[in-house]
């Protein structure tokens, strides 16, 4: 089973070193002021190029208007644009003539009725992400370390290829791969000790978890 492995929300050589030497295949960079994990195009630039062969670079904008993505992109070089807003398909259709970049596009799920929101979408946005809503009062459209019920996913169109996120951490992972129809996981705050702050050992067992999980699947 092919499976993408995205850590998201780097900010130290150590960490990004880590999480691709034990196989992640897609790294994520956050932009956007409130996160404790927000980064500098021009630091994340710097780290994107200790991996830049190995790994798919994603750049994380939440309703980021034309010139932040032009700082972004040209100091970043990032493979993929991870929309993480209210980014309407036609933001999608300009972002995607600016940059020529595939987008990844999320969505929030808390019920059912949540995932009908991909519909205009398909077609515009090359991937899809599913993340828990936010809990009230959050200043963070995403990580925030909260799942939502993966159950809901079976209700999704076939053919929607997505990547799933929210919460995940070494004790729920194999729940969530094995529940979904996932092509691809995103972590970020389930591998770090406090908000901001990546742990090798906690990247380490999450890969760990993965591969057992993996095994099992077999
Ligand atoms: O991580 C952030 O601070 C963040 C800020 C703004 C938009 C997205 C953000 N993170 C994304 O949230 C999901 C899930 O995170 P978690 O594992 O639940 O902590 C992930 O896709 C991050 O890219």
């Amino acid at each position: 089973m092919k499976l993408d492995i995205k850590i998201c929300g780097l900010s130290t050589a150590d960490a990004v070193d880590r999480a691709v030497e034990r196989g992640a295949t897609h790294i994520g960079f956050i932009f956007f002021e409130k996160s404790p994990r927000n980064i500098a195009p021009e630091i994340a630039g710097e780290l994107a190029d200790r991996v830049r062969s190995r790994a798919k670079i994603v750049a994380v904008t939440v309703d980021a208007n034309d010139e932040d993505l032009d700082d972004i992109v040209s100091l970043l070089h990032p493979d993929i644009l991870q929309l993480h807003g209210h980014e309407t398909p036609e933001r999608i259709l300009h972002i995607k003539a600016l940059y020529g970049l595939p987008v990844m596009k999320v969505f929030s799920v808390r019920e059912a009725t949540d995932l009908h929101r991909v519909d205009p979408f398909i077609g515009v946005a090359d991937r899809f992400l599913f993340d828990a809503k936010a809990p009230k009062g959050s200043d963070l459209p995403g990580g925030n370390g909260v799942s939502f019920d993966w159950n809901l996913m079976a209700s999704l169109d076939e053919g929607v290829n997505y990547m799933l996120s929210g919460g995940l951490n070494k004790d729920n992972v194999a729940d969530a791969i094995a529940s979904t129809r996932a092509t691809g996981i995103d972590v970020s705050s389930g591998v770090e000790s406090a908000p901001g702050l990546k742990d090798v050992g906690m990247i380490d067992a999450f890969f760990d978890a993965v591969a057992d999980a993996k095994a099992n699947k077999r």
